[in-house]
């Protein structure tokens, strides 16, 4: 079976710790850095906007969280960040550095290039690392580690692991690498590397679940990972698969009109970490997340949710019969 909800959290252990505490049961730690997004096709510029998957993750679990489960984010930015008052950051704010917002450019394949990669990132700046310090020193009931520059260090996904009942990680944050002489344009290309080699490596068996794309997939191992935590490999519009210890499943997908594949996984992730709050099974919440990460690249930059969607979503998820299309 795969694993019945997010361990030690769900309606008992929100009781249990809201009576031994009286803070909020269900409070999230975020940790991933706000980015600056600029969308080129052609070689021109085709928007500018918000991104980093913190932000992704803030607006889902903004719109999605049961009741009372609030969440905190640590996240840091440059002077030069240009979205503060975005509502995710505005209701999150950053951490301030004195080096420059991360930034990325994402190249759009055209159309005809049918086995082309969807984009291709190259990081052009890259701010101060998240360090363990910089956490809030408090418990909390989950967490979710989501950079996308390398900005989560080892020892402070480490740190996320003593302060959360349970961790759910975005691969992204764990095998990036970056590539200055293929970058272009200044900036250093975004490769992966394997995650067996890495100093994450040995934090897996206490991490919950590990969400990698079907593109990082190979570099994390499935067949290993799967051994130590839950792994969950997105397939875009196909949905995804969850494979455990001794078995898998695949979670079909919503449909969608794609304008803008950003933010698909960190909506995914986000979505299926509300799913679980809600005391889902892991196979229920991957439905949520096919439906946030639908809703995701049906909209330009962060997206907005609109109640009716969201009642659509648990109408479907209830029926287990997702035919709406975003
Ligand atoms: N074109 C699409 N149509 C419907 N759902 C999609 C589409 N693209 C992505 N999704 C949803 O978002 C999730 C994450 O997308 P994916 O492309 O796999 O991740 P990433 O953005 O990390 O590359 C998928 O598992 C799926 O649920
Ligand atoms: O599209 P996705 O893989 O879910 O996540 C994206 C990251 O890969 C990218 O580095 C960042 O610039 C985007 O804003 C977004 O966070």
């Amino acid at each position: 079976m795969p694993p019945a909800a997010m361990p030690g959290v769900g309606e008992e252990a929100a009781e249990e710790q809201q009576t031994k505490q009286g803070g909020p049961a269900l409070e999230g730690l975020v940790v991933g850095s706000y980015c600056h997004d600029v969308l080129l096709r052609g070689g021109r510029v085709v928007g500018e906007t918000l991104g980093g998957a913190a932000a992704f993750v803030s607006t889902v679990l903004d719109a999605a969280s049961p009741p009372g489960a609030s969440f905190s984010v640590v996240s840091k930015v440059g002077p030069d960040f240009a979205y503060a008052s975005a509502p995710a950051p505005a209701r999150h704010p950053p951490l301030l550095c004195p080096a420059p917002t991360t930034s990325f450019h994402a190249r759009f394949s055209d159309a005809a290039a049918h086995d082309a990669p969807d984009r291709q990132l190259s990081r052009v700046h890259a701010c101060d690392p998240i360090y363990p310090d910089d956490l809030p020193d408090r418990r909390f009931a989950y967490g979710l580690a989501v950079g996308v520059a390398g900005e989560v260090l080892p020892e402070t996904l480490d740190r996320m692991i003593r302060l959360c009942r349970a961790v759910l990680v975005d691969a992204q944050a764990l095998i990036r690498v970056f590539d200055a002489a293929a970058g272009g344009g200044g900036g250093a290309a975004v490769r992966h590397t394997a995650l067996e080699g890495t100093p994450y490596a040995p934090l897996l068996q206490r991490v919950a679940f590990l969400k990698a794309s079907s593109e990082e997939a190979p570099y994390i191992g499935v067949e290993t990972a799967r051994r130590r935590c839950c792994v969950i490999v997105t397939e875009g519009k196909e949905g995804c698969r969850l494979y455990w210890d001794g078995g898998e499943a695949r979670v079909a997908p919503f449909s969608a009109v794609q304008v803008d594949p950003t933010g698909a996984g960190d909506s995914y992730l986000a979505g299926f970490a509300a799913g679980l709050l809600w005391g889902l099974s892991a196979t229920d919440a991957a439905l949520i997340g096919n439906f946030f990460g639908a809703a995701a690249v049906s909209q330009i930059g962060v997206p907005t949710f609109h109640p009716e969607m969201l009642q659509v979503c648990a109408h479907d998820t209830y029926y287990s019969t997702h035919q709406y299309s975003i």
